[in-house]
């Protein structure tokens, strides 16, 4: 069948789609080698960034024009600005289009490690750890630590999908938390929704809409407004964020300590206050197209264990690569046919799988000092539930559920098999 016949039947299955990606059988050229449980990593690309908010502590200036507390969140801004590329556009940049990734199976995990790239030593070594914490639904909980600045970033991801003609939205549930524990400062971030376009074209490629936050826990608030074009400025990858010096202020755009926009794929700028930034005339912020992403250092794939993504799917990565279609559905069906037969023995024994790094911690009812989560969402004013995190708190998906992932790190650090 051709391409294009292939990818017209494969829009006609869309249109019965029942809100599981994974259950859609995309056509092979869209599969992309990689399992999802890798895109963690896009949240580490640029360590510089990530540790900037502890590094200008050290060499602080007395001149800054800003307040260094003010001056950390917009350091924080611009490293969350800094992850979008990699995390939405990667695979247009290195496959050409957007790719559906290989669907994680229970326990699945991806460790590696970005070395130290500063010239004095500054920054030491950032590890990821990455594990597939569920398979229905599709949860992937991550940790990213910087040991020798005592910075550790959580959280984790989970999908769910709708189809509007021929459009893929989706909603993401989750969010991370940023902690430099020597600052004694933490931050929430949200996940914005996306949606995916060029499904008719047959050329996808994801967009991000609606609003995500940033709350510190000195108070700011990053408010950031997503668009893309045929909106307000016509190009894509458009964004707007606004810091606040808190929640109540975020109503008030007057009272904005700083406003930066532009494109979160390309150059976006930046103006104290509430004015909008020009290219022409504002400071420019960052420039997402000139910084490249440090890639991780993962050990090769004949050291890894067999839980380790690369070597579990080594057989059907290579199979995609080659375009060998045959194949592809081959291994993927044992792979797959082995998780069940291990679900199904778990079942009967009770010996259910155990989740190796992380914890599902019940937050209903908790109190701020039990969790970051809570203290930050009330201070953003957003539900604590398992709703698209950015929903305010009494919204209307509330159902009195606030199941959350945590990093366990004595887990980690006596794990013995895994090795980054
Ligand atoms: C499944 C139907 C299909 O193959 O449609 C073809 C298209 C490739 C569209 C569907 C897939 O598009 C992929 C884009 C993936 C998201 C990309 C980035 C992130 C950020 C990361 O931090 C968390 C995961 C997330 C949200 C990915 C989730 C899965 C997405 C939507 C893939 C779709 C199956």
């Amino acid at each position: 069948m051709s391409l294009t016949a292939l990818w017209t039947s494969f829009l006609k299955s869309i249109a019965s789609f029942n809100g599981d990606l994974s259950s859609l059988t995309a056509p092979p050229f869209i599969l992309s080698p990689t399992s999802l449980v890798e895109y963690s990593q896009y949240w580490g690309e640029h360590p510089d960034l990530l540790l900037e908010p502890v590094l200008m502590n050290k060499n602080k200036s007395s001149a800054a024009l800003l307040a260094l507390s003010e001056r950390r969140m917009i350091a924080v801004t611009r490293w969350f600005i800094s992850t979008l590329r990699s995390q939405y556009c990667s695979r247009n940049e290195s496959m050409g289009t957007e790719k559906k990734p290989l669907n994680p199976f229970l326990g699945e995990v991806f460790v590696g490690k970005w070395p130290d790239s500063s010239a004095d030593g500054a920054l030491g070594e950032t590890t990821l750890i990455s594990e597939q914490v569920s398979h229905h639904p599709p949860v992937t909980a991550y940790a990213i630590e910087n040991k020798k600045n005592n910075v550790l970033l959580q959280g984790y991801n989970g999908v769910k999908a709708t189809i509007s003609t021929t459009m893929i939205s989706v909603k993401q549930y989750g969010h991370a938390v940023l902690q430099f524990k020597d600052l004694n400062e933490t931050y929430l971030i949200t996940l914005p929704p996306l949606h995916i376009e060029g499904l008719i074209t047959a050329s996808p490629f994801v967009e991000l809409e609606g609003t995500s936050y940033i709350q510190s826990s000195l108070g700011y608030l990053a408010v950031i407004d997503y668009s893309g074009r045929g909106y307000f400025s016509g190009k894509k990858n458009t964004f707007k964020a606004r810091i606040y010096p808190d929640k109540l202020a975020s109503g008030t755009k007057e009272k904005a300590i700083a406003t930066i926009s532009g494109q979160w794929s390309g150059k976006s700028y930046i103006e104290k206050g509430a004015t909008t930034p020009s290219s022409s005339s504002s400071e420019l912020f960052y420039d997402a197209a000139k910084k490249s992403p440090e890639l991780l250092v993962v050990k090769p794939i004949e050291e890894q264990n067999e839980l380790e993504s690369r070597k579990a799917w080594q057989k059907v990565a290579d199979a995609v690569r080659k375009g060998d279609y045959d194949s592809i559905h081959e291994e993927k069906t044992q792979l797959e046919n082995t998780q069940r037969a291990m679900r199904k023995s778990e079942q009967e024994t009770g010996d259910l799988w155990t989740v190796r790094w992380f914890d599902e911690k019940d937050l209903l009812g908790a109190s701020p000092g039990d969790d970051p989560l809570v203290s930050l969402a009330s201070l953003a004013n957003l539900s604590i539930e398992n709703v698209p995190l950015g929903s305010r708190s009494g919204s209307k998906h509330e159902k009195g559920q606030a199941l959350h992932w945590r990093f366990n790190e004595g887990k980690w650090n006596d794990e013995k098999e895994i090795l980054i």
